[in-house]
């Protein structure tokens, strides 16, 4: 079973506010917790078997997931409070709209919008998706449909994709008169190499969930089943083989991996080392060891 969670009470926004508002609320463990179908985005941590794993959920169906001021408020809020979530140890982001990830950019808003008022509003998105790969724990994108511009970049800021038979993924911003302006000029080039990254924003072209694992575009594709969530289940795979592992050491292989790809060899040699440096305090490094010797199963607490 799952607790859904909006936001924790001390940092509750204004926007945020009149969304809980609208809905009913209980407090636990100082969490609001909510039950508002009608909110765009909105962050859960799972239980069970699958403790250690939250979730953010996109649900914005008539607009198929868009990327609208709403949406990107109630985004950031997630994200806001994800990451200072000590025992989360994986998050993944899926869709709640049936064949689509996220449309991109939305169309309708934008066209509204004057000059002076687009680039600003696109930095806020730019930032909103960094902030997103900025998330200290690995993070999984589960592709279950369409993820167009801004929705494949979103996905591009994750560590990880997974994907089903159905999904249909590019950038397609070129075919608008613009350029990805979610970050997916950097993160698809360092994803699979200037040479295709060029090919495919030049094109728009779109690719499905299989052909975008033998691109390098996703870690896994998978075919659709009849419930359409079969990127998402796979997505939930991939995180069970994570969540056993020790939650700083997670967190400081991801810090040293997407740190160091930016920089050369030397330096990057230099985050690795920063990290371990992290890892060598902690009771989990003992625990590491103890429980090789002791043949038992590690219990990691984060510490
Ligand atoms: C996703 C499919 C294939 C589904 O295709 P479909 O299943 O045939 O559904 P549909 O096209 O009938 O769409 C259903 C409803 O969702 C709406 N809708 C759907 N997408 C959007 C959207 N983006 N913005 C606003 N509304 C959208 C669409 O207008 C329609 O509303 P209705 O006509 O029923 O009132 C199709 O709808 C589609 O091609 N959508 C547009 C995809 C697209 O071009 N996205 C923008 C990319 S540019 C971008 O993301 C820019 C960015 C982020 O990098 C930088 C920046 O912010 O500028």
């Amino acid at each position: 079973m799952a607790t859904s969670v909006l936001c924790r009470v001390q940092s509750l926004r204004k926007d945020l506010f009149l969304s809980v508002s609208r809905c009913s609320v209980l407090l636990k463990n100082n969490y609001l917790v909510k039950s508002n179908e009608t909110d765009e985005c909105s962050l859960e941590f799972l239980e069970g078997d699958n403790e250690g794993i939250a979730v953010i959920s996109m649900n914005r169906p008539k607009a198929k997931n868009s990327l609208g001021k709403v949406f990107l408020s109630q985004f950031q809020g997630c994200i806001n409070n994800v990451k200072f979530e000590k025992n989360i140890r994986v998050l993944i982001i899926r869709s709640m709209v049936p064949g689509v990830f996220c449309a991109g950019a939305d169309l309708k808003e934008r066209a509204k919008m004057t000059n002076e008022e687009v680039g600003p509003f696109v930095a806020g998105l730019r930032q909103s998706v960094t902030d997103l790969s900025n998330i200290p724990m690995p993070t999984i994108a589960a592709i279950d449909g369409y993820a167009l511009g801004g929705g494949l970049e979103m996905s591009l800021a994750c560590d990880m994709r997974t994907a089903s038979s159905n999904a249909k993924m590019g950038l397609v911003e070129t075919k608008r008169g613009i350029i990805p302006g979610g970050g997916g000029t950097q993160r698809l080039t360092r994803v699979v190499g200037p040479a295709l990254a060029k090919e495919l924003i030049y094109t728009a072209r779109m690719f499905d969930g299989h052909e975008a694992a033998k691109l390098g575009v996703v870690n896994h594709s998978v075919d659709q089943n009849d419930a359409g969530d079969a990127a998402y289940q796979r997505a939930v795979e991939l995180a069970l083989e994570i969540t056993p592992n020790g939650p700083v050491a997670l967190r400081m292989a991801k810090m040293a991996i997407s740190k160091g790809s930016d920089v050369d060899l030397t330096s990057g040699m230099g985050f690795e080392e920063c990290g371990y440096a992290q890892v060598i305090p902690t009771k989990d490094r003992i625990e590491g060891m103890k429980s090789f010797i002791e043949k038992r199963t590690p219990v990691y607490k984060g510490e």
